[in-house]
């Protein structure tokens, strides 16, 4: 059974063996900020993905608001991660490279000296952020972007998304969901600006459209794809006011600009609300590019939303992290390993690479 899964299929330029993408999961194994081996092991072992989409990779020295997250804004870090897609590419895999801002969500002890937690708008995020010097801590009350600053982050994304392809990478997935920075501009409940990055809806848009258009005419909409989690409650998000419109909206002009995907997160299976299909369903027909489904799925869920054309890939998380061999498992019908949550984020080998 389960066949539509393992079809291949074409993304841009390559070509994925087949529909099984690794969701991006940050794993904090990253230490300075810079790939190493054990990340070249954890990767490799799992080549057997259509595509491998990173972890989340601060594409500026300011997004890297949790520990130990990877980098890619200098050539330090641009050959590390090649060595990361040449042990995939190796493996016949193909990688895209998830650009995650963290914006708000941070604490400056996580941070490079020099570099600031940066927001649309001084609105504080609730709850606190682990920090390997000090525990917990509260999350500061993040400094209110300048135009000026707007724009030098968005020239961030252009010239991390250089440095992706020059690492060898076959994309990069732009993270405008989960409450990071692109979606702090989307989400009214954050972004309460009063400038051309604020307010209206076409407004609050502005952030994310610039970035995928200056990225997309940098290295190719064939490239480019963008991960997108409407109804999301991640880091004080949650539905607004229009909401169905504003996605219908983003996704039309998404779609214009060309992008290769949209990645469309529903985090039901990890206890947020469920993403309405109504709204899944209108990005779908708004966006001509590929559809990448993702959250919760099993083999037979994806097979069977696969034949029902509700998206072209799926995108499977927690038992990536469990199951190195998943495309194998799940083309055999094996049972699956969970993950152990105690070692998600930790440092070393330990739930990382000896599943
Ligand atoms: C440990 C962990 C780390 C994650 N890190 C990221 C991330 O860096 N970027 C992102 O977009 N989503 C991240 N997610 C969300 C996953 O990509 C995925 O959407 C989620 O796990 C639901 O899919 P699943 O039910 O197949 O696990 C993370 C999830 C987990 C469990």
């Amino acid at each position: 059974m389960t066949a539509r899964l393992f079809e291949p299929i074409q993304l841009g330029a390559v070509t994925l063996a087949n529909r099984v993408v690794m969701a991006p999961l940050t794993r904090s194994r990253a230490l300075g900020n810079l790939p190493n081996d054990l990340m070249v092991d954890y990767y490799a072992a799992r080549a057997d993905a259509g595509l491998i989409v990173t972890e989340g990779v601060s594409p500026s020295p300011n997004g890297l608001g949790y520990p130990r997250i990877p980098g890619l804004f200098n050539q330090e870090q641009a050959q590390a991660w090649k060595t990361v897609t040449d042990a995939v590419h190796q493996k016949h895999g193909h990688m895209f490279i998830q650009l995650m801002h963290t914006g708000r969500v941070g604490h400056m002890a996580n941070l490079p000296s020099g570099a600031r937690i940066l927001a649309p708008s001084a609105v504080q995020l609730s709850g606190k952020m682990w920090t390997d010097s000090y525990g917990l801590q509260d999350h500061p009350v993040p400094i209110e972007m300048s135009e000026g600053e707007i724009e030098s982050t968005l020239e961030e994304y252009v010239r991390s998304a250089e440095l992706a392809i020059q690492a060898g990478f076959d994309g990069v997935e732009l993270h405008a969901a989960n409450g990071y920075l692109i979606e702090q501009f989307l989400n009214p409940h954050v972004n309460r600006r009063t400038d051309q990055y604020g307010g209206t809806p076409e407004n609050r848009m502005r952030f994310a459209l610039e970035a995928a258009r200056r990225v997309s005419e940098r290295i190719g909409g064939a490239r480019t794809g963008m991960r997108v989690s409407p109804y999301g409650v991640f880091n004080d998000t949650g539905a607004f006011e229009g909401i169905e419109e504003f996605y219908a909206e983003l996704s039309r002009k998404l779609s214009q600009l060309g992008l290769v995907y949209i990645h469309v997160v529903d985090h039901g299976s990890m206890g947020a609300p469920q993403v309405p299909w109504s709204i899944k369903r209108t990005i779908r027909s708004n966006f001509t590019g590929l559809y990448i489904l993702s959250g919760g799925y099993t083999a037979e869920t994806a097979e069977r939303d696969l034949l029902d054309g509700k998206g072209d890939l799926v995108a499977f998380g927690r038992y990536f992290i469990a199951n190195p061999d998943l495309v194998r498992k799940l083309r055999a019908g094996r049972e699956l390993r969970l993950p152990d949550p105690a070692t998600f984020y930790t440092p070393g080998a330990a739930g990382y690479t000896d599943y």
